[in-house]
């Protein structure tokens, strides 16, 4: 039977060895962690992550052929394949701070898989990483071994939270690179046929390992890009009349564009997106390509202007100052149908109200309180480390309240934020909710969910990103 081991059960490890283990019964899948509450929450009836459909593939094959571990260095000992979905934050600190990826988790595996291992193994990098990182592991296996061979794949994942379920059962592709000697390549073969036991062929791309590391950088700069463009397109659609809804449509008919990831939001959030462009742009830096890196850098200065830009427009139409006033914030999470709250443009919205001394009440169905405050208050980066090695929980923010109920949230509120695009605040009882709140009552959609004509008649001053201005709002133009 051959023997797979995931180091890190994060939010791709755990689900990516779920799909793996029900779409191939013949094979053994542990998932192992230097956490143990992760561990044990996977072991739980309470997974440690909220993702539709994945508490059924976990029950349909945990204990089966689905196991979840704190004896990492037992299940490194016996895998075949070892997939490595440790943390790659951004450095806080020294060379490269605050662009460069962090490769302190990942290099601690490598030198373990090193120290234990006593059979030949393929090492996997499911871990978004560096281009070139294969051959920094790659050195570190070969001169700590005993003879052993070690075959290195990258292996990115491009699954989106929310729908990692579907990604998963259904990728566009799955890239595998490898070394391209006769020995890689036999590497290459071997993952090859774990996914084909359920991904056609012809999705399968076998690539060399610099450009499958290189692709997955590429695909999520990309996809930033696509919503930068039409976060600034939404900004000019403000100032002309022209609604960005339409727009997108327009520009999305066009088959060469196609419609997806183009609706204009608050700004994209996500531990990745931001996380990438970074290093790409620390990449480019470091090989001399210093228009290249400023051109990537265009992507995330765009999405910082959007969140900020939110939150003049919430002040600056509530008479200048939110100042002792109570703002609703409707979602925290950086998208619907997840529980993740990293880099979610959120956390920036609430600190540019707490800045203007707002107080706020918060709902979100997936968020708890105690990750909220830990969101406010902690430093920049310091959220993508393993969950026993974060920061502790610092003493809340009392201005901060966080509710478990969209009513409550907004009762007495002078203004509602709308900060994520769940689905039960499309059907809200808008007119109670108008009905118990301060007047005028103000609704600022970060996500154009609402039917603003509605809530327009209903009495709401309405705010909704890149749509023609509610002329009280036009009145008292943000400044950028
Ligand atoms: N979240 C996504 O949607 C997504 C999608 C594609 C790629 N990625 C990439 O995958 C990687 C993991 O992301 P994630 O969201 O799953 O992170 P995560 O924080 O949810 O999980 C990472 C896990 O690795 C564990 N860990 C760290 N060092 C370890 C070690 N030496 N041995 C065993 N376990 C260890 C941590 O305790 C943590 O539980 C990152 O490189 C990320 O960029 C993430
Ligand atoms: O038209 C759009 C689409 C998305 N977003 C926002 O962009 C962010 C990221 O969304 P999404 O890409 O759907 O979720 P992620 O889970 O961050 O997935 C991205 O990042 C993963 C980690 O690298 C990759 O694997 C995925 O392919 C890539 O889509 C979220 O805040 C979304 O609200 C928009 O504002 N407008």
């Amino acid at each position: 039977m051959v023997k797979i081991c995931c180091l890190g059960a994060g939010y791709v490890g755990g689900p990516t060895m779920a799909i793996i283990a029900l779409k191939c019964p013949a094979i053994e899948v542990v998932v192992v962690d230097i956490s143990s509450a992760r561990i044990a929450a996977w072991n739980s009836d309470q997974l440690p992550i909220y993702e539709p459909g994945l508490d059924e593939v976990v029950k349909s094959c945990r204990g089966k052929n689905l196991f979840f571990s704190s004896d990492v260095e037992k299940h490194v000992l016996e895998a075949d394949i070892i997939f490595v979905s440790v943390n790659t934050p951004t450095k806080t600190r020294g060379l490269g701070a605050g662009k460069a990826a962090d490769l302190t988790y990942w290099e601690s595996a490598a030198r373990m898989i090193a120290d234990v291992s006593r059979s030949d193994k393929i090492v996997v990098e499911k871990s978004t990483v560096p281009v070139k990182t294969a051959e920094a592991i790659e050195k570190i296996l070969t001169h700590n071994t005993k003879g052993i061979n070690f075959q290195i794949l990258s292996n990115p994942e491009f699954l989106a939270e929310g729908t990692a379920i579907q990604d998963l059962l259904n990728p566009d592709r799955v890239l595998i690179g490898g070394r391209e000697t006769p020995e890689g390549q036999k590497a290459v073969e071997a993952l090859k046929a774990v996914y084909a036991n359920w991904v056609p062929e012809d999705r399968i791309i076998a690539t060399n390992l610099w450009s499958a590391e290189l692709s997955k950088l590429a695909a999520n700069a990309v996809l930033a890009q696509r919503i930068s463009s039409v976060n600034a397109m939404s900004a000019l659609c403000e100032a002309t009349g022209a609604d960005v809804t339409e727009v997108a449509y327009a520009v999305g008919k066009d088959s060469r564009i196609g419609p997806k990831f183009l609706n204009a939001s608050v700004g994209f959030g996500g531990s990745c997106f931001q996380k990438d462009i970074l290093n790409l742009i620390y990449i480019c830096e470091c090989n001399g390509l210093v228009e290249v890196a400023n051109y990537w850098k265009g992507v995330i200065k765009i999405n910082d202007y959007q969140k900020s830009r939110f939150v003049n427009r919430v002040v600056s139409s509530m008479f200048n100052t939110v100042s002792g006033k109570k703002i609703a914030v409707l979602g925290f999470a950086f998208k619907k149908d997840t529980g993740d709250t990293r880099e979610t443009p959120a956390i920036d919205v609430c600190k540019g109200l707490l800045g203007d001394k707002a107080n706020i009440s918060i709902y979100d169905p997936q968020v708890t309180e105690d990750q909220i405050q830990r969101d406010l208050s902690m430093n920049k980066f310091d959220w993508d480390h393993p969950p026993h090695l974060q920061p502790m929980s610092p003493s809340a923010i009392k201005q901060v309240s966080v509710v478990w109920d969209a009513y409550e949230a907004t009762k007495d509120a002078h203004g509602v934020c709308i900060l994520t695009e769940w689905d039960e605040f499309k059907t809200l009882d808008y007119q109670k909710i108008h009905d118990n709140m301060q007047k005028p009552a103000f609704i600022f959609d970060g996500r154009n969910i609402v039917d603003v004509e509605k809530l327009r008649k209903i009495g709401f001053i309405v705010y909704s990103i890149g749509k023609p201005l509610d002329s009280w709002v036009k009145d008292l133009p943000a400044a950028a």
